[in-house]
């Protein structure tokens, strides 16, 4: 399903880490794991471009958030043209410039999530897009929270249920209330009680390692007890949410090395903001071995 080439991402001549190099004890190397595959967020990468020209830039890398402000066909051409896989995208989150941060876990608005989803489902069908990330909404007030959770697990066991007529694979991810004050889905604990009350086989994690690192921690335990219902992940360092390089709390070659271990072949969406420039800031992937320019 990836287009090839993929640029400047390429594992090409990225040297394996020597047994037991970064592991932690309890994990056995094996060698022919693939290595992590790594995709560009076109919302928060090559910003200094307008959207169509970003597809060329990041040519081949692989992830965008909010594609609406183009039409599914010019979309879809845009990815065929530069050659791309569309790794995944978010749902249409309703009014964000009012704030708003997803439908699906707000009373009463069932029938425009619905309508959400199928304008999601013509751009995943014209793009080849495998994954649509649903968001939860913004809930305040606390006394609404059962009501709430009643709505987002209706609406996404529809969700899941529909999207999985077009081979679609509906993701859920937890966003810390920091970055997104109020968002219904905060911790990915939580995140795993929804798809237990949920239960159905076409919704996943989409595990995004800045907002967990920040609300809940224990990033190796999450991936070693949820790993299999993890359908994409995204990277970005804490704090500032910058390149996934040295300069943060989190140890990335720790991390790719556990997730490649574990066998972990979905993409890792770089959903980060540059410090400079998305060129220049790409010096971290190849601390990573990856062909970057
Ligand atoms: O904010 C994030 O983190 C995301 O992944 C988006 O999908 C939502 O803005
Ligand atoms: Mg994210």
């Amino acid at each position: 399903m990836r287009a090839d080439p993929i640029v400047p991402f390429t594992p090409g001549g990225r040297e394996r880490a020597a047994p037991g190099s970064c592991l932690p004890p309890r994990l056995t190397f094996v060698q022919d794991i693939p290595m992590p595959r790594f995709a560009a967020n076109l919302s928060t990468l090559f910003t200094d471009r307008p959207l169509e020209e970003r597809f060329k830039a990041a040519a081949a890398c692989g992830f965008i958030q909010f594609p609406y402000a183009l039409l599914p066909e010019r979309v879809g051409d845009l990815v065929a043209m530069n050659g791309l896989e569309l790794a995944v995208f978010n749902a249409p989150p309703g009014d964000w410039a009012a704030g708003e941060r997803g439908l699906a876990a707000l009373p009463g608005r069932e029938e425009e999530f619905r309508d959400s989803i199928e304008l999601a489902l013509t751009y995943t069908d014209l793009t080849d897009c495998f994954r649509l990330h649903v968001m939860a909404g913004v809930v305040e007030d606390e006394d609404l929270w059962p009501e709430a959770l009643d709505t987002y697990t209706a609406n996404l066991a529809w969700a899941a249920e529909r999207c999985a007529e077009e081979d679609v694979k509906v993701v859920i991810e937890a966003i810390n209330t920091g970055d997104m004050p109020g968002y219904f889905l905060q911790r990915p604990d939580d995140a795993v009680q929804v798809l237990e009350a949920v239960d159905h086989d076409n919704l996943a994690l989409l595990y995004d390692l800045y907002h967990a690192q920040i609300i809940q921690g224990g990033l190796t335990d999450f991936i070693e007890t949820h790993l299999e219902n993890i359908a994409h992940i995204q990277v970005a360092q804490v704090p500032g949410r910058h390149e996934p390089d040295q300069g943060g709390e989190i140890n990335w070659p720790y991390l790719f090395t556990l997730l490649d271990a574990h066998g972990y072949s979905g993409w890792i969406g770089c959903e980060y903001l540059p410090r400079t420039t998305t060129e220049a800031g790409l010096r971290w992937a190849r601390d990573f071995g990856l062909s970057a320019p």
